[in-house]
């Protein structure tokens, strides 16, 4: 049985950490950090989880936790898992991180776009970044994960194989993104409020969103170009999922056939990402509360341009079930174990 730690297990990725690992046959939860419910019971926090975890909740002691624990999720805001991150840490237990400490490679530019001092930068490099259907082979071999955003997870999975096959103008992109609102976290936040949320929508972050660099960085690797794109989230009046609409320049004519044929080539081995059928947009309900991410595309023979789509719940394939996708690909177990979730409707 793997032993595994979460700091941050009240918080929304950190509660869906719970769900998915309380049905994972070969991971069982040894802690559940919290920082303001310390010594009360979780399903005190969690009532859903009444009668099926007993636990209390503890303090974030990595050191304690190093010890008792095979993989430390942390399910926390940006800055805290590069303060707890060691060598000494490292050499007892594996870290997959759920924020975004780990996933810019270039430290300047991570602490630029999140004004913040990165404070353990000497780890960066060897953080893999937890993008399972793109680095599997590195994640296996890998003590410390940068699980991946869930916007850039969404976006990089849609536009993926035009940039790899360099079939799009990497300079032309523009990414239209929406999530629910579980994407801004459980904290109490004025804009959060239902009034401020229900019957609305709106751009949020617009040309400043944190997300950019991370998907610049992961189309560049991808198209061996460096990428300035743009990119724009909406909040919507929904609890999960993210939907993205990504546009880009055709390079040279291409048919729906030929297109078709990458994308299938990409992902036909692909567990977690469906590649719809021809004319099919992907849709959030289709996905929630499952790993899957649906991906389609359109060309606009008219304009010159493609539309690439996708779909995912972001707080499953968008954070909790990609680390646990990472954790079993660290561990050796089947990649879907614990995974396989049916997305619910309605
Ligand atoms: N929500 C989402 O869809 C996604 C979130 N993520 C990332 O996951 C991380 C958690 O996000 P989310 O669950 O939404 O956030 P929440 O605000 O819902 O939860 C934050 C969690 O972190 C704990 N926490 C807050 N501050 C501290 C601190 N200073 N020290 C220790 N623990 C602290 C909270 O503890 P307590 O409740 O006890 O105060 C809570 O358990 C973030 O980095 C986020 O970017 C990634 C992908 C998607
Ligand atoms: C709706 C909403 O506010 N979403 C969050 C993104 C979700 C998140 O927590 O970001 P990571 O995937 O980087 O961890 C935001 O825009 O900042």
């Amino acid at each position: 049985m793997i032993k595994a730690g979460i700091i941050g297990s009240t918080g929304y990725a950190g509660q869906e950490l719970v769900r998915l690992l309380m049905q994972h046959k070969d991971a069982e939860i040894v802690w559940y950090g919290s920082r303001s419910y310390i010594d009360q019971k979780y399903y005190d926090v969690f009532h859903n989880m009444f009668e099926i975890v007993d636990d209390k909740c503890l303090d974030d002691n990595i050191e304690e936790l190093a010890e008792k624990a095979d993989v430390v999720f942390t399910a926390t805001p940006q800055g805290l898992c590069s303060s707890l991150v060691s060598e000494d840490v490292l050499s007892k237990t594996k870290i997959i991180d759920l924020s975004a400490d780990f996933r810019i490679k270039d430290v300047n530019r991570y602490e630029e776009w999140y004004r913040l001092k990165h404070q353990s930068p000497e780890f960066i490099k060897e953080a893999v970044y937890g993008l399972c259907e793109i680095n599997r082979e590195d994640i296996k071999k890998a003590r410390l994960i940068a699980n991946p955003g869930c916007y850039p997870t969404c976006s990089t999975l849609s536009i993926y194989p035009m940039a790899k096959e360099g079939l799009i103008d990497m300079n032309s992109i523009i990414i239209d993104a929406k999530s629910g609102t579980s994407g801004a976290g459980r904290g109490a936040k004025v804009n959060n409020l239902y009034c401020e949320v229900n019957e609305n929508i709106k751009a949020y972050g617009v040309a400043t969103h944190r997300h950019t660099p991370e998907i610049e960085d992961q189309l560049s690797y991808a198209s061996g170009e460096k990428v300035v794109l743009n990119f724009t989230p909406h909040l919507v009046p929904m609890n999960r999922g993210i939907l993205v609409t990504a546009y880009a320049n055709l390079k040279k004519e291409v048919s729906y056939e030929e297109i078709k044929e990458i994308y299938d080539s990409y992902y036909k081995e692909e567990k977690f990402v469906r590649v719809l059928e021809k004319d099919v947009c992907p849709e959030t309900r289709w996905v929630e509360g499952s790993n899957y991410v649906d991906v389609n595309f359109k060309i606009d023979q008219r304009t010159g341009r493609i539309i690439m789509m996708g779909a995912m719940d972001n707080l499953v394939k968008g954070a909790a079930g990609q680390a646990v996708q990472n954790m079993n690909l660290m561990f050796g177990l089947d990649e879907a174990e614990g995974l396989e979730l049916v997305p619910m409707f309605p």
